[in-house]
């Protein structure tokens, strides 16, 4: 079990973002993180990562305890892509290299395909990207770290339909080739799109199954 979560609970100035959170994330899974605006998903989703610890319980990463690990180690194989992205190069090419010195150019041009990005971009600068290039950028460059589970935060949030859709079916294949995908999304898509979905409303998770057996759905198409 990549992710296990017993009884979590986060503070911020003595205040509860996140309490008594159980719950396990599955290898190879597609597991969308729902619910309200402010409910604590992307909290959760830094837990994952160390970007927090959590302040109360227990979090297991493939079964050890998450603050054992380095964290920079932890954060090569299980990586976060934010909602709004940072980019830390001046070109497109070297921005996929960030982690990954050694990537090859054709290997760069096949991660832009996977986002959905023209090979052409590989030469641009980044400073003339859209957000929503942006945002597909830091996600190929979070592939080429070929890491073991990638946490999304609001993934296609910067996304026309089109390009939304690359990227889920992007998650899919993730998954389907054992990576463990875990997405905060509002979108009804990525929640329908889930193996298992888990909702949050003021910090507690209030739901926790597939995606069919919810009595919550985000609003949209
Ligand atoms: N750095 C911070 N300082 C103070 N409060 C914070 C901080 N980060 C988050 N919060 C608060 O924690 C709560 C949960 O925030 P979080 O971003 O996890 O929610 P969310 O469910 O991801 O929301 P959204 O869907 O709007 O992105 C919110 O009330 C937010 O205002």
């Amino acid at each position: 079990m990549p992710f296990s979560m017993t009884d979590v609970g986060f503070d911020r100035k003595g205040t509860p973002l996140l309490d008594g959170i159980d719950a396990d994330v599955g290898q190879g899974r597609l597991t969308v993180v729902t619910g309200p605006s402010g409910a604590g998903k992307s909290t959760l989703l830094r837990l994952l990562n160390r970007l927090a610890d959590p302040t109360r319980g227990h979090l297991a990463f493939n079964g050890r305890p998450l603050h054992e690990f380095d964290v920079l180690a932890l954060r090569r194989r299980v990586v976060l892509v934010a909602q709004h992205p940072v980019l830390l190069t001046d070109d497109v090419a070297a921005e996929l290299r960030v982690g990954r010195p050694d990537l090859d150019p054709a290997d760069a041009a096949d991660l832009l395909g996977r986002v959905g990005l023209p090979e052409e971009l590989l030469h641009r600068p980044t400073a003339g990207l859209s957000g929503g290039q942006a945002q597909r950028l830091c996600l190929a460059r979070a592939l080429a770290l070929q890491p073991e589970a990638l946490l999304l935060d609001e993934p296609t949030s910067a996304l026309d339909w089109a390009a939304a859709e690359v990227v889920l079916d992007l998650a899919r294949t993730l998954t389907a080739a054992g990576t463990s995908v875990v997405a905060v999304s509002h979108d009804r898509r990525w929640v329908r799109a889930a193996d298992s979905a888990l909702v949050l409303d003021g910090g507690r998770l209030v739901e926790h199954g597939p995606p069919e057996s919810l009595d919550y759905l985000p609003e949209g198409a």
